[in-house]
C-alpha cells in the first residue's frame, strides 16, 4: 500500500528482463527517511536491478508503482537532475545530472572531474576531497581502482542527495577510506534525514551503521528487519554470521528440491535456473 510518508515506496513491482521469467513479481518494499537499509541476499538475486529500478533507470508499470520522495522514479527526471536521488554503482562511470553518464577512465584530472559538476557547494566540495583524501592532480587513466572509486563517490555526492542508492561501491576502498565514507553517511542521515540503500556482501562495521536490513532471494523479499530487533543479531551480535545462515539454509532448500523430468528436458546443462525457487520453476513446467 501507498504510504505518502517513506522515501521510496515500491508498490506491486513486477519487472523481467527480455525473455526470461520474472525476477521481481508484485515486489513491495517502503523505506523511510533518515534511514540506511542495507539490502542483501545472494548473488544474481536482484539487488543491482532494484537499485537500478529505484534509480529511475528501467521504465516499471505506471507512475505508482516505483515512488522515490513521493516521485515516480522514472518518469520525474528532475529526481535526478536535481540530485535529491544518487546513484553509485559499480560501473566506472557516474550520471551527473542533465550531463548524463560521465566516463571516469579518460585523460583527465580529478579536478578536471570534480569541479565540472556544476552547482556544488564549495564546503560540501573541499570536505569530500579531504575525507577521500583525493590528490586533485591524479590522472584518471593513470590511477589505481581505489582511487578511481573515490573520485566517482565524491562527484556522486557534491550534491546534498536525498535518497542515496549504493551497489557495492566500497568494494576498492581501503579500510580507513570505508570507514570515513560509513561515518560520513551516518551523519547525513541524522543531520538531514537522508535516506540510503545500500547494497553489499561486505558486513564489517555495520551492525552499529545500519538502521534497517532487507533481505532478497530470487527477487523475493523474504523480510525487512529493523537491525535494533533482529532477534538473530541479538544472539549472535555479528552481521555476517546471521546473513551467512540465511544464505546458506537458502541453498540446502534449494538442494533439496526435487527436479522434474521436465525440467531436464528444457534445460542445457549450464542453466541452473530451475533450482533458484518453486516461481522459476514454475516456469519450466
Ligand atoms: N542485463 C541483464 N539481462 C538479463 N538478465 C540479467 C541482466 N542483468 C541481470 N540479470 C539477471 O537478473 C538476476 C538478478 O541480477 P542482479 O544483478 O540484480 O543480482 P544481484 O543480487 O545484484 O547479484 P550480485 O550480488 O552478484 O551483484 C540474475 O539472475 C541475473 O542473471
Amino acid at each position: 500500500m501507498e504510504d505518502d510518508t517513506s522515501s521510496i515506496n515500491v508498490s506491486g513491482l513486477q519487472f523481467a528482463y527480455d525473455g526470461q521469467p520474472s525476477l521481481f513479481y508484485d515486489f513491495n518494499l517502503h523505506i523511510s527517511p533518515g534511514s540506511r537499509c542495507l539490502l542483501v541476499g545472494a548473488n544474481g538475486s536482484g539487488k543491482t536491478t532494484l537499485l537500478k529500478i529505484l534509480a529511475g533507470k528501467n521504465m516499471v508499470g505506471g507512475r505508482d508503482v516505483v515512488r522515490v520522495l513521493n516521485c515516480s522514479a522514472f518518469h520525474d527526471t528532475h529526481l535526478v537532475c536535481s540530485g535529491d536521488l544518487s546513484y553509485l554503482g559499480g560501473s566506472w562511470s557516474k550520471t551527473v545530472g542533465s550531463a548524463g553518464e560521465v566516463p571516469l577512465q579518460g585523460d583527465f584530472s580529478a579536478e578536471h572531474m570534480i569541479f565540472g559538476v556544476e552547482g556544488a557547494d564549495p564546503v560540501r566540495r573541499e570536505k569530500l576531497i579531504q575525507l577521500l583524501d583525493i590528490d586533485l592532480e591524479w590522472r584518471m587513466h593513470k590511477v589505481s581502482d581505489g582511487q578511481r572509486r573515490r573520485v566517482q563517490i565524491c562527484m556522486g555526492l557534491l550534491h546534498p542527495f536525498k535518497v542515496l542508492l549504493l551497489d557495492e561501491v566500497t568494494v576498492d576502498l581501503d579500510v580507513v577510506a570505508r570507514m570515513d565514507l560509513l561515518d560520513f553517511f551516518k551523519e547525513e542521515c541524522e543531520q538531514r534525514g537522508a535516506t540510503i540503500v545500500y547494497a553489499t556482501h561486505i558486513f564489517d562495521g555495520l551492525e552499529t551503521w545500519a538502521t534497517d536490513l532487507a533481505y532478497i532471494q530470487d527477487g523475493e523479499l523474504k523480510r525487512t528487519d529493523k537491525l535494533s530487533e533482529l532477534p538473530e543479531l541479538q544472539k549472535s551480535s555479528n552481521l555476517l554470521s546471521v546473513v551467512e545462515s540465511w544464505l546458506r539454509s537458502e541453498t540446502k532448500i534449494d538442494k533439496k528440491r526435487p527436479i522434474t523430468q521436465a525440467q531436464i528436458q528444457k534445460t542445457s546443462p549450464f542453466d541452473t535456473s530451475p533450482f533458484r525457487s518453486s516461481r522459476h520453476m514454475a516456469y519450466y513446467r
